[in-house]
């Protein structure tokens, strides 16, 4: 299987988690992308779905192959977020926001009684901080919010380039109108402080350390996709 077809095997199997008129959340990126495009399969075959998107990306998609779109304030509780990751840890700690959709991606995960994790094995580590972790910031300040970071890291013990995100003209713009900062620290041994540092920086609007919130993760290998579970 190559990387396209194992993206596909994880969204395979998230999709026999999807029951028929579930209020669902839908994630963003390449594997969120299959998942909507095998959802949509379905809706075409009469399958009902609540759909509420976590990107303007992923509502372009849904809305070009049928899938069924709310807002989250039509639906403010789901039964079911299906997500993608830029890294999974044993403990199922994520790293989000390669994308940049960490912060819609965290409010309609935090509003669903369960989240489901797709993502094929590269995506795997024994501790997160391989992937730069992204850090949605308000443009306002952002060089004061950016020293603020620093120092957190450093009273952390964590060191790496602290980089706004580009695009072609200027500096990544999420939906929500806000820069990304990339901190590549390498490995972030306790994901929780630096978590909790985070949010208590005015100018850092959130974070892309999703810490207990998957419910489950399934990881498409060679060998299959296989499922790993919460720890309650
Ligand atoms: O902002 C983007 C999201 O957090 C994605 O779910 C994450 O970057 C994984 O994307 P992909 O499935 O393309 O690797």
């Amino acid at each position: 299987m190559d990387a396209r077809q194992l993206k596909i095997a994880a969204a395979q199997a998230a999709l026999e988690h999807v029951e028929d008129g579930m209020r669902l959340g839908i994630g963003t990126g390449s594997t969120a992308d299959e998942f909507v495009r095998l959802l949509a399969e379905k809706v075409a075959d009469g399958f009902r779905v609540q759909g509420v998107p976590t990107s303007e990306r992923t509502a372009r998609l849904c809305v070009e192959l049928g899938v069924p779109l709310f807002s989250l304030d039509d639906l403010p509780e789901l039964d079911l977020t299906i997500d993608g990751a830029d890294e999974v840890d044993g403990s199922l700690g994520l790293i989000k926001g390669g994308g940049g959709a960490l912060l819609r991606e965290k409010i309609v995960a935090a509003a669903s009684a369960r989240m489901i994790v797709i993502a094929d094995e590269t995506k795997l580590v024994e501790t997160l901080g391989r992937f730069p972790l992204p850090i949605e910031v308000a443009p306002f300040g952002m060089t004061a919010t950016r020293i603020a970071v620093e120092r957190l890291a450093e009273r952390l013990g964590l060191s790496g380039a602290i980089e706004l995100r580009p695009e072609r003209d200027g500096p990544f713009l999420t939906d929500g109108g806000h820069f990304i900062l990339d901190a590549s620290f390498g490995r972030i041994p306790d994901a929780e402080a630096l978590a909790n540092g985070l949010v208590a920086i005015p100018g850092v609007v959130e974070h892309g350390l999703f810490l207990n919130m998957a419910s489950a993760a399934i990881i498409a290998s060679q060998s299959g996709a296989r499922t790993l579970l919460a720890k309650d």
